[in-house]
């Protein structure tokens, strides 16, 4: 499956890693299940770490789009597994719950190391989510911006209970930022992805290495620390595999 740039020049479809920090209840999984089915579930297992993957298009290039929900108890404390896989981060707070806020710091600090003296830096994007709770709001808009500046990242505001557009405006915000980097640096955050696993397009032959068709082909990995499962209902995503 391939797209077409704006040149008309036939394209392959890559694969953008997103990781999904934050303190508990800051709406992670909330936000990543809007982004995917454009849908607000209001329970989710809090212990529960998945892995999902969804065909998008870009600025008119396809680009798979996998994002790793991740259930950290204790903030950042054993990241080794999505600071190695991510090629992007969203770092999420809630707008009403100060302690949320106050949990970001040692993500972007953590981030802030892991990326010092990387090329291509991976992108990271500080999120206040809950904005539909302005009423009970601890954090203001402009503390969000200090902080995002601090670390010189991105900053939005939206809410996994409102309009699926800003959700989706913010993960493709992401892609577009991997791509810029890569395009920076000349070093790719974004692999090339087979969708036809027998034969490479000749396109692709000057890229690096392609990951093992196990990885090119994940859909929805989990790597849970409870047994439970989502209350959501199962979703077909993509090419038939489903999540819970
Ligand atoms: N009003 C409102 N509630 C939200 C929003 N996003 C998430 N929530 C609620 O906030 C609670 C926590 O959301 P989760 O998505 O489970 O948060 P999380 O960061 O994944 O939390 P853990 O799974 O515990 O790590 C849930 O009750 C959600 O329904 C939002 O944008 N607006």
């Amino acid at each position: 499956m391939f797209g077409r740039s704006r040149t008309g020049v036939l394209s392959a479809p890559s694969e953008c890693n997103v990781a999904v920090l934050g303190t508990m209840g800051s709406g992670k999984s909330a936000l990543t299940v809007k982004f995917l089915t454009k849908r607000f579930i209001t329970e989710y297992d809090p212990y529960l770490e998945d892995t999902y993957s969804s065909e998008e298009i870009v600025d008119q290039q396809p680009v798979v789009v996998k994002v790793m929900d991740t259930a950290d108890q204790d903030g950042p404390v054993d990241c080794e597994r999505y600071l190695t896989w991510a090629s992007a981060f969203l770092v999420v707070y809630s707008i009403a719950e100060r302690h949320t806020f106050e949990g970001c710091q040692p993500y972007l600090d953590i981030l802030a190391l892991h990326s010092r003296g990387e090329a291509p830096q991976p992108p990271v994007i500080l999120l206040g989510n809950k904005v539909d709770m302005d009423r009970y709001r601890q954090v203001g808009r402009c503390e969000g911006v200090a902080l995002a500046s601090r670390h010189s990242c991105l900053f939005f505001e939206v809410s996994a209970s409102l309009d699926f557009l800003s959700v989706q405006q913010v993960f493709h915000e992401a892609v577009r930022e991997v791509r810029r980097e890569a395009g920076r640096e000349g070093a790719p955050l974004l692999r090339p992805l087979y969708i036809n696993e027998d034969k490479p397009p000749s396109s692709l032959s000057a890229s690096p290495p392609l990951p093992p068709l196990a990885t090119a082909k994940l859909v929805s990995v989990k790597s849970s620390r409870a047994h439970s499962k989502r209350r959501a209902p199962t979703l077909t995503l993509l090419k038939g595999f489903k999540i819970f």
